[in-house]
């Protein structure tokens, strides 16, 4: 289990996120969703431990995170970031060498169930093509917390559903998994819970079901209600 607990941090004078607090529990599939600005990428590298809070405190299974705890925490950040020489398999050969939980056969796997050929360099790449790589890779370690920026980004409509299908079986009961997207609409059939960041606040923890049965309200009117 996660925990953020009333975490602050701001960069230079700008705020990024307040007094934020949220738990993200094994099995358990988190929507992170906010305007632009709203501070869910600065969350993700501060639970990644890219990034140190000003105040407050990260929590993975009781310990405090650290540079030790990115060996259970797995991020996949919105830039890109493969060496444009490397092609798609070596991108498996380099997080093999970082990361103890990752899994070759797993990342062949998913490469096939994605078409994507293992001797095309990185740098020929179109973004929807580096995009379901970044997946691939990220989803191909077993880790314990799993943070997905945007990982719909540059994925065409039709590949969208087959793209989060295999995140979600790969994340299993396992892990928990946070996913930040503007895709409201899509992502509400796939996720199970949804965080609402505003001016970064945490302004909203709900259920989905919960949303839908006892309010009768979809994810998207939720988000408009509270951020429109
Ligand atoms: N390295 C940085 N230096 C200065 N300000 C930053 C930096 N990173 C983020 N910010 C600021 O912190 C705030 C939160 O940014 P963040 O990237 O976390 O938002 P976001 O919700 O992920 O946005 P988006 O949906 O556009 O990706 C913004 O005001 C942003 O300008």
């Amino acid at each position: 289990m996660l925990e953020v607990n009333h975490v602050n941090k701001s960069y230079g004078g700008k705020k990024a996120l307040q007094d934020f607090s949220c738990v993200l529990e094994p099995g358990e599939i988190y929507g992170l969703l906010g305007a632009n600005g709203s501070g869910k990428t600065t969350l993700m590298k501060l639970i990644a431990n890219l990034i140190l809070p000003d105040s407050g405190e990260i929590l993975l299974n009781g310990t405090p995170v650290s540079a030790a705890s990115r060996a259970h925490i797995a991020y996949m950040s919105t830039e890109p970031y493969f060496y444009p020489y490397m092609k798609i398999k070596d991108v498996g050969e380099y997080y093999r060498d970082f990361f103890a939980d990752f899994s070759q056969e797993t990342y062949r796997e998913i490469l096939d169930a994605f078409q994507l050929n293992p001797n095309l360099r990185t740098k020929s790449l179109s973004s929807g093509m580096m995009a379901k790589v970044k997946v691939a890779v990220t989803m191909s370690r077993k880790a314990d917390v799993i943070l997905l920026d945007e990982p719909l980004n540059g994925i065409d409509l039709i590949a969208r559903d087959q793209v989060m299908d295999l995140i979600i079986s790969r994340a299993g009961h396992e892990s928990a998994l946070l996913l930040s997207s503007h895709l409201v609409e899509e992502m509400e059939r796939f996720i199970s819970k949804a965080i609402f960041v505003k001016d970064g606040n945490m302004i909203a923890d709900l259920d989905v079901e919960e949303l839908r049965v006892k309010e009768g309200l979809s994810l998207a009117e939720k988000y408009r209600q509270l951020l429109a």
